[in-house]
């Protein structure tokens, strides 16, 4: 990173150029990830939310380039294939990646950038940018997750099933990430993950 020399009233100094900080919000399907990100998002619009590419069928009302970017398993497999996605996964049955160079590009300008992703690619960001900030969103119980994602009516039942049997092992997993937050009451929550990046 370049200094920077910044003149005022006569007297020189240097500026370091910050670079962005990387945070990563995972935890399991139907937790809230979505919803405490869009509030997040809300209240802080200078953050740079990473918009996944999925091999997911797009849902009702979901928009291609805003809630992620819906490609064929080929265009998926072609982007792992030159390295241009920072972290990807398989969930459920479906390829999910973080496109790389938007991130870096966010991150060198001094951007925040937030990840919202499951919890193998959240190990591989983890890995790879051991100073990113994670934080594990857990449910207040599995039968209130349950109901949660089946309230959200947006998955078949063959999906919701499956989503629900990664839950066990993800919540397992928790104690990996620098913070657990319990997604009982939506307001505390989000306090909460304001309150690790902001304070
Ligand atoms: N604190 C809360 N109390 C009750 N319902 C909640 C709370 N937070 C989120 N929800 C609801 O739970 C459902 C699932 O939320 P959301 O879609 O944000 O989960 P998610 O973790 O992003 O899921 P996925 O990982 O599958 O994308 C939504 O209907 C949302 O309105
Ligand atoms: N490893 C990654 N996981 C991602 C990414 N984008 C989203 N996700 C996670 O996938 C599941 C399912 O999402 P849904 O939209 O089908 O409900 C959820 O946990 C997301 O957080 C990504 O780029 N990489």
């Amino acid at each position: 990173m370049m200094q920077v020399l910044s003149t005022k009233n006569g007297a020189t100094t240097i500026k370091e150029p910050s670079v962005g900080r990387l945070i990563i919000l995972t935890g399991p399907s139907g937790v809230g990830k979505g919803t405490l990100m869009r509030s997040l998002l809300q209240r802080h619009p200078e953050l740079y939310y990473s918009i996944s590419v999925t091999t997911r069928p797009q849902r009702p009302g979901e928009i291609d380039g805003k809630d992620y970017y819906f490609i064929s398993r080929s265009k998926f497999e072609q982007m792992v294939d030159r390295g241009e996605l920072l972290e990807w996964a398989e969930f459920a049955g479906n390829y999910y990646g973080t496109p790389r160079e938007a991130v870096l590009k966010q991150i060198s300008s001094g951007r925040t950038v937030v990840l919202e992703i499951e919890l193998k690619g959240a190990r591989q960001i983890r890995a790879s940018y051991p100073c990113a900030i994670s934080i594990f969103i857990l449910p207040p119980s599995l039968n209130e997750l349950e109901r949660r994602i089946r309230n959200r009516a947006q998955d078949s039942m063959e999906a919701i099933t499956r989503r629900l049997r990664c839950a066990g092992e993800e919540i397992n997993a928790a104690h990996e990430f620098d913070l657990q937050i319990v997604n009982d009451d939506f307001e505390t929550a989000l306090n909460s993950i304001e309150a690790a990046l902001f304070t």
